[in-house]
């Protein structure tokens, strides 16, 4: 089983108008309310391409409900521990370009931490976890540690999306998959990363330091894959975007996808940027129908050492 962990989940607010302004009253022509945060994003993509997957996570409140509703109504199994605090509402604005305003994550206590530990041991030997989104400054890092070390002993893969200082250390625990774009992957190595070869060294030494399969996405650039295998570079496809919001996570949904059914880092490379874009060029997620009209148009290239520059 696919297990997605969200420690903190949003309502994302999305709201469209022609042009933005700040210190003056704009008005939106269309709003919607999407369950946001990584993980959940990454269950509702695996959902529209055929995959189930059990939403963990923590949510409280109104917003919290809502976002368990809206999984349930899309057929998604959810297994939430409630917060005192209300999940939090993140704003996005489609205007003239995107803006984003995302909240605090909640307080999560030891009681909680432990509840989830108690989740993640029935996990089994091949089962996922993927471990995505902001990571709370309130919890220890200690507890992604305790999380990560359950993961590899059980043999579950452990896929990462996240940023900050967890991550600094998650990296060290052999994930099977991370996924960041190139200005999480900067900060990871504090520095400035302005294009592929700059990505790509670093995402080697991700790869020296034990990490299988590390993915950088990068926009309308699209990504890099590096293994112990692979160094491929993807394109990627053209279009008009919608909303960029949740392309990263579908990357990671796309190549679990793929990966689960065909066990071939290439291919799931593929899927996972053509479900990036097939999501940047709409205003919810992608769905199946979407990647597979843009899978031929994903080109793959290898990068090679001499490219690799510092
Ligand atoms: N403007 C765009 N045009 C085409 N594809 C895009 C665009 N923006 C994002 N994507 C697709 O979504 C993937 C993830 O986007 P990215 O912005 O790097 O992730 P994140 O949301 O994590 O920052 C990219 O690798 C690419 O495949
Ligand atoms: O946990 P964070 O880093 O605040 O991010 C949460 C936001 O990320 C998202 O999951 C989108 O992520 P990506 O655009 O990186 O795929 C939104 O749904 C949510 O509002």
């Amino acid at each position: 089983m696919i297990y997605t962990c969200t420690i903190t989940p949003s309502i994302d607010y999305t709201t469209y108008l022609p042009e933005f302004h700040t210190a003056t009253l704009n008005r939106s022509d269309e709003v919607y309310y999407y369950p946001g945060g990584k993980g959940i994003n990454v269950s509702r993509v695996l959902k529209r391409l055929d995959v189930n997957s059990v939403a963990l996570g923590f949510t409280g409140g109104f917003t919290g409900n809502y976002i368990e509703q809206f999984l349930v109504n899309e057929g998604i199994e959810t297994d939430f521990i409630e917060t005192e605090e209300i999940t939090r509402i993140n704003v996005k604005i489609k205007a003239q370009e995107e803006t984003e305003l995302n909240g605090p994550g909640p307080v999560i206590n030891t009681h909680q931490q432990y509840l989830l530990i108690e989740k993640i041991r029935i996990l089994k030997k091949g089962d996922w976890f993927v471990l995505a989104g902001s990571l709370p400054e309130s919890i220890p890092q200690t507890f992604f540690m305790k999380i990560a070390s359950i993961c590899r002993d059980e043999g579950v893969h452990f896929v990462l999306d996240t940023s900050g200082p967890a991550l600094k250390d998650l990296v060290n625990t052999q994930p099977f998959l991370i996924k960041p774009n190139e200005h999480e992957l900067g900060e990871l190595f504090e520095t400035i990363i302005s294009n592929k070869q700059e990505a790509c060294h670093y995402a080697k030494k991700l790869v020296h330091q034990g990490v299988q399969h590390v993915i950088v996405s990068m926009g309308k650039e699209g990504a890099l894959l590096v293994t112990k295998d692979h160094i491929l570079s993807a394109e990627a496809p053209k279009g008009k975007v919608v909303n960029t919001v949740g392309s990263g996570d579908s990357v990671i949904s796309g190549f679990i996808a793929s990966y689960t059914k065909e066990k071939d880092a290439e291919k799931a490379f593929r899927y996972g940027v053509a479900s990036g874009s097939a999501t940047a060029f709409r205003s919810d997620l992608c769905e199946k129908s979407d990647v597979e009209a843009l899978l031929d148009q994903v080109q793959l290239h290898p990068l090679h050492e001499e490219d690799v520059t510092r």
